[in-house]
């Protein structure tokens, strides 16, 4: 999930940069920018990317996977076993390994000052924003992101925790929005619905209305995608897919039916009839 993330930044700041008139990032509703901007002289934009792995096997995959990539994939820096110093010399560093490495890594001498000071958005399903802060210190300003599969494909629908009070909080919600915005849509949420969310199966139990529509309908349209676009299955897509809800999971098993394209317009309508009907007062 880390390569589709940076996979996408590189390619939305590229596909900005070739713009002959650049645009405005676009919002669509409050707290979301579409991956469609501009991005010369913007301080919030990242200037240069290190990515950081365990294994030599890995890192020749990845450098052969962005030299692939072209524009500024080449010029992506992966290193192994060098956590530390790539924190050191990082603003923002983005948190993706898998979740039960997450304190062996976190552990390493040194990595609790490289940290200190800076912005750290983790993607690790189910680690909390309080157990992240207890492994790097709270000099560290942690937030939690939720993409989903369909990132792979820019066409995700990531959840952010809300930031916590600070100095930086302006420029730290722009670059967050302005990463997890190139890998579909993106908003911003408390924690406790993360939680919701791995307990009870469903992003959408306990949101707004308008929250709960906007996830409904991304997740599903990414998913769809996948699956008329990447030849994914359904079935593939509900093992890996880990924020649908009971709105995803019923377009998914709509989509199943075999009859894909015509059943996509029904999942829609299912997914939004759902998120309409959780939204409803008294169902929060
Ligand atoms: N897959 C998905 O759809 C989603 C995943 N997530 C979260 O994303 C996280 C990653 O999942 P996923 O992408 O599937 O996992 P992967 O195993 O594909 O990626 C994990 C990466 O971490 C690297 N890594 C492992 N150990 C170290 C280390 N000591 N130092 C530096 N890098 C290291 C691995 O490199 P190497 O191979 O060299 O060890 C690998 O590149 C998980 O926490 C998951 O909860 C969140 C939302 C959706």
């Amino acid at each position: 999930m880390g390569i589709a993330v940076l996979s996408g930044v590189i390619a939305s700041l590229d596909s900005s940069t070739n713009q002959a008139t650049p645009q405005k990032w676009e919002s669509h509703t409050p707290g979301t920018l579409t991956p469609t901007d501009p991005y010369a002289a913007d301080e919030t934009l990242p200037s240069r990317f290190i990515a950081c792995v365990s294994r030599q096997e890995s890192a020749k995959k990845l450098q052969s996977l962005f030299f692939n990539l072209g524009g500024l994939g080449p010029g992506v820096e992966v290193l192994v076993g060098e956590n530390v110093r790539a924190a050191r010399e990082a603003d923002v560093i983005l948190l993706c390994c898998k979740p039960q490495l997450a304190h062996t890594i976190l552990s390493e001498p040194g990595l609790v000052e490289a940290f200190n000071g800076k912005l750290v958005i983790s993607i690790l399903a189910g680690v909390t924003i309080s157990q992240l802060t207890d492994m790097v210190g709270r000099g560290t300003t942690v937030i939690r992101a939720m993409p989903n599969t369909p990132c792979r494909i820019r066409e995700g629908m990531t959840v952010v925790s809300t930031l916590p009070p600070s100095e930086s909080l302006e420029l730290d919600r722009e670059r967050i929005l302005k990463i997890f915005s190139s890998i579909g849509r993106c908003r911003f949420l408390d924690e406790k619905h993360f939680d919701a969310s791995m307990a009870d199966g469903g992003v959408m139990m306990g949101l707004p209305r308008a929250e709960a529509l906007e996830l409904a309908a991304q997740t599903l349209q990414g998913a769809a995608r996948m699956t008329l676009g990447g030849g994914a299955h359904p079935a593939q897509l509900k093992d890996a897919v880990t924020t649908p809800g009971g709105c995803t999971i019923a377009g998914l098993l709509a989509l199943e039916d075999g009859r894909v394209r015509s059943t996509i317009a029904r999942a829609i309508q299912i997914a939004t009839e759902r998120a309409s009907e959780l939204g409803q007062p008294g169902k929060k």
